[in-house]
């Protein structure tokens, strides 16, 4: 069983970072498991006194000394902890036999916090997702409410639920092996929420959405990496409160030397943003941190998930590394193009539209000013991922109900390719192969004859050779071939 130990107890008041680190390894490293609600009430009065306004405002006139925070009475924090267990054990039986929960349990629990909610609450609002707002504010975001459903389980001991975790959405897993499903929150605007279903075998398995079933299954100690990364330090739209960044990152440097980030690609990505951001001494450097998110995702989730290819391609934008940029971005396309679009994936359409119509356009044009050799303009293989970028996402459309590319794609893309050179294109061979079918094979099981190329280099483009790619990347590439042979064109 968790709970609120004397051990625990020695380590009040907490006056600053270091004590607050000193209480999560002290639950990280018992024996006994970490007790979610515990540190998710810690975690959230801080956030909440270094994030309110009361806080901007001191912080803008005198700067609190470095490393304080404000004291963390444990009183503070045993009022809100009792009141959750009250809240739990006054509408749950609690598990007196030690036995799995099911799915009526589950979904009891996720009633009790669904219930308690303020009706209606600006969802997507900062700092709504830890158990200080919802036990002082009664409100709780999507992510919030699977957390806290998973941290009622635990203070009632089910130890056998837990938090899943894709990309864009939180479900708990649960029973005798935990291959249980259950939806226990909502999932965007305007859905009906599916609370207490098991997780969709039909086409909402082929969305982007549920990861090809392939989530982030967390244990104990990884349910505390996801509710330090959804840590919130922003003070405002533009400003983040220094100290809770801080205490972000040491937390999550904490989690990552004990080895609970090795199977969590986005928390290892969350790091390396903090890290480009400050770097700490004697650590390993961002750019390091983004190719294990990547790694990771190889690993344990069949590089089915995209969000460590935008972490690692956001970098190299940053740091002006175009190149490499595009690459990471092409293998983010890599990932999509298995995918079914379905109206659930917004999230990850949004990401790939600022991608080909912000961030790529701003590359060409600051590239196309200066003529240096060293120009990607100049580079084939810049060329080559940029069409595997672009046909990711026309691949990712076929199939799928919902139509991904329109005209407003199109300027953006044509404009891109058209500014590299006949003379680089044609050092852009697209080998046409047939790749392993259960690799591309894409929908229901059945095999596709993937004609698609399998690799790039730099002989001679046959034109005939476009033909494999989408329709619209092979009228595209002509269009653009016409434009450059007929300048009036
Ligand atoms: C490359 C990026 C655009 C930069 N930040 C990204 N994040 C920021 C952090 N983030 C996350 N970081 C850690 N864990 C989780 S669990 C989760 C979620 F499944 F969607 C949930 F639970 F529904 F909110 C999201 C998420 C979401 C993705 S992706």
């Amino acid at each position: 069983m968790a709970g609120f130990r004397d051990s625990d107890k020695a380590l009040f008041p907490i006056k600053n970072i270091t004590g607050v680190l000193q209480l999560f390894r002290h639950q990280l490293e018992n024996a006994r498991e970490p007790d979610l609600a515990l540190l998710s009430i810690v975690a959230g009065i801080i956030e909440s006194k270094l994030t309110s306004r009361s806080a901007a405002a001191l912080q803008l006139c005198e700067p609190i000394e470095p490393n304080s925070l404000p004291v963390l009475e444990i009183h503070d924090v045993q009022v809100l902890y009792e009141k959750f267990h009250g809240i739990m054990k006054s509408n749950v039986e609690p598990n007196k036999s030690n036995s799995p929960a099911t799915r009526d349990l589950v979904k009891r629990v996720s009633d009790v916090i669904w219930n308690s909610l303020t009706r209606s609450y600006y969802k997507d609002k900062a700092h709504l997702q830890s158990l200080y707002s919802y036990l002082t504010g009664s409100k709780l975001d999507c992510f919030g409410v699977a957390f806290a459903v998973v941290a009622g389980c635990q203070a009632l001991g089910y130890n056998d639920v837990h938090l899943a975790l894709s990309e864009d959405h939180a479900w708990v897993v649960f029973g005798e092996h935990g291959t249980e499903t259950a939806e226990v929150t909502w999932h965007g605007k305007g859905n009906e929420d599916k609370r207490g279903q098991e997780i969709g075998k039909g086409v909402s398995s082929r969305s982007w959405l549920y990861v090809n079933n392939k989530p982030v299954v967390c244990t104990r100690n990884m349910e505390v990496a996801a509710l330090v990364s959804a840590i919130n330090p922003s003070l405002n739209a533009t400003h983040d409160a220094y100290e809770v960044s801080l205490l972000q990152q040491e937390l999550l440097w904490l989690l990552y030397d004990l080895g609970h980030l090795k199977k969590y690609p986005m928390a290892i990505g969350n790091l390396g943003d903090l890290e480009e951001i400050s770097p700490k001494e004697g650590k390993v450097p961002c750019k390091t941190l983004f190719e294990e998110a990547i790694t990771s995702a190889r690993t344990y989730y069949n590089n089915q998930h995209v969000y460590p290819y935008t972490y690692q391609g956001g970098y190299f934008y940053r740091n002006k590394m175009y190149k490499e940029a595009f690459e990471s971005w092409a293998n983010a396309s890599d990932v999509i193009r298995l995918y079914n679009y379905s109206r659930d994936d917004e999230e990850i359409y949004k990401e790939f539209l600022e991608i080909a119509n912000e961030l790529i356009p701003h590359i060409m044009k600051v590239e196309s000013s200066g003529f240096s050799a060293s120009s990607i303009l100049k580079k084939p293989e810049c060329f080559a991922n940029l069409l595997r970028f672009y046909d990711g996402i026309c691949q990712w459309e076929e199939g799928s109900a919902t139509p991904v590319l329109h005209i407003g794609w199109a300027k953006p893309l044509v404009n891109t390719i058209s500014k590299f050179d006949s003379d680089v294109r044609a050092q852009v061979n697209i080998i046409c192969d047939k790749l392993e079918e259960e690799k591309l094979s894409k929908k229901n099981g059945t095999y596709f004859n993937n004609n698609n190329y399998a690799s790039l280099n730099q002989t001679n483009l046959k034109e005939k050779d476009l033909t494999n790619f989408h329709p619209s990347i092979e009228a595209l590439t002509a269009a653009c071939s016409e434009k450059i042979l007929n300048p009036e064109y």
